[in-house]
């Protein structure tokens, strides 16, 4: 067998998620079933100093001569990164990719893709024109139990889908955990908000199991109707948010389909932490497949069939031994002793691409997050939520 190729990736910001990226960026490929890559890390860049950066090399336990930088211009500049990892509040996407897409870098960007659906275009524009992999981190889409999903649903195990329930909510106490409303879940100059941050996985659920699992041919996008609840202490930011999507299907598919997504940081999906109630359920006539919580990293299916059978699936993620030790920023570890936290399906996915010249991801392509985030535009619409100009801006540069 040829040996695996290595791909280079340099890290742009290093905050919570960049360091668990990272983390599970480091974890042998070969633990999971990967035999034709690896990744390395050969620099890291905050906007704050380049001691941070240097900071997050070591925490990381990136190789001893990886770069540490303090601008990102510096980090998409470096010729010896292969692939740019964008890890900065939802705000600061749009400026991020592009500035990587100019410098000629592939870019993985983290969710939500942008602040709206036009800076999103622009990007993706841009990205064909540099002939340059683009795709969104949207994780879960590549987990094994994804795929698995997916599969039983192209399968006819429960025919036709007729209706998704899909919420990812979290009680986050937000009055008392971001007193002083600067944390990026609810400033609205960092985007923030549930829709952006949490429902963008309930809609993951939704076109993954009722969009993506059509022909290419055959997917149409939804009609859409939202409601949104402000949260009240910092205005422009949502703490509840409920979108009802109409997917048109034609007759011989079964007809049209109905989802429902929901997302709150003020009640939860699972309260207590107690898991037993699957937050998404995807429903045909022939019974339902649920995916128990969290929405962004599920562990547990069932299958539920109108015959009376039931399968229990468990889904540990595979690990490098000592788990990348990620806490879901309201106390509980949720990785499993052993476990990685499962960023690494995406990391494949993005380097597979860069190996293979390929310019999207497989399993949600530009045009399906394109059509996402107009979802996103119009629940904000309806729900009067605008962000402040310059973060929805597709004036580039501008200053943030
Ligand atoms: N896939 C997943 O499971 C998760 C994804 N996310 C996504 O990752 C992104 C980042 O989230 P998270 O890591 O939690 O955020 P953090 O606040 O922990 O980190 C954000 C990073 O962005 C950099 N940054 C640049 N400009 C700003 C600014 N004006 N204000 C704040 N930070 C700034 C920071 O500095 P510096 O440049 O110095 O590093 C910081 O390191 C978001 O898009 C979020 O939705 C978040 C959590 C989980
Ligand atoms: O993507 C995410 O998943 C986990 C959540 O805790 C986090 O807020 C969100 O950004």
């Amino acid at each position: 067998m040829a040996s695996p190729k290595t791909v280079r990736w340099g890290i742009l910001a290093t905050g919570g998620i960049a360091k668990t990226f990272t983390k599970d960026l480091l974890v042998d490929p070969a633990t999971r079933g990967v035999q034709h890559l690896r990744h390395t890390v050969v620099a890291a860049a905050s906007s704050s100093s380049v001691s941070r950066a240097q900071d997050f090399l070591n925490d990381t336990g990136a190789p001893a001569d990886a770069k540490a930088y303090g601008s990102y211009q510096e980090l998409v500049s470096d010729p010896n990164v292969d692939i740019v990892y964008i890890a900065t509040p939802h705000s600061h996407h749009y400026q991020n990719a592009m500035l990587a897409l100019e410098a000629g870098k592939p870019v993985l960007c983290e969710k939500a893709f942008t602040v709206n659906a036009e800076q999103l275009r622009k990007l993706a524009d841009k990205a064909k024109e540099k002939e340059l992999f683009l795709m969104e981190a949207v994780w879960t889409r590549y987990f094994p139990l994804s795929i698995y999903v997916r599969e039983q649903i192209t399968s006819g195990r429960i025919g036709p889908v007729a209706r998704v329930f899909a919420d990812n909510s979290m009680a986050c106490d937000p009055e008392v955990q971001w007193k002083d409303g600067t944390n990026r879940m609810v400033n609205p100059e960092l985007a923030g908000g549930a829709l952006l941050d949490l429902g963008i996985y309930s809609l993951t659920w939704v076109f993954q199991t009722l969009y993506h699992t059509q022909p290419a041919d055959a997917r149409k996008p939804p009609k859409v109707l939202a409601a949104m609840k402000n949260y009240a202490p910092t205005k422009q930011a949502d703490e509840t948010t409920t979108i009802v999507l109409s997917f048109p299907r034609s007759h011989q598919a079964g007809g049209d389909a109905h989802a429902i997504a929901t997302t709150s940081l003020r009640v939860a999906t699972s309260p207590a932490g107690n898991q037993d109630v699957p937050g998404i359920r995807i429903q045909g006539p022939g019974g339902e497949i649920q995916v128990f919580p969290p929405a962004f990293r599920p562990t547990r299916t069932r299958i539920v069939l109108q015959d009376g059978t039931v399968e229990d699936k468990d889904w540990p993620q595979p690990g490098p031994g000592e788990g990348s030790g990620w806490r879901n920023g309201f106390g509980a570890t949720t990785n499993a002793e052993g476990e990685g936290h499962g960023m690494f399906w995406e990391a494949d996915e993005a380097a597979d691409a860069v190996i293979n010249g390929r310019k999207e991801g497989r399993y949600e392509g530009l045009d399906e997050s394109i059509l996402i985030m107009e979802v996103m535009d119009e629940a904000r619409k309806q729900g009067g939520l605008t962000y402040p100009d310059k973060i929805e801006t597709t004036k580039y540069p501008t200053q943030l």
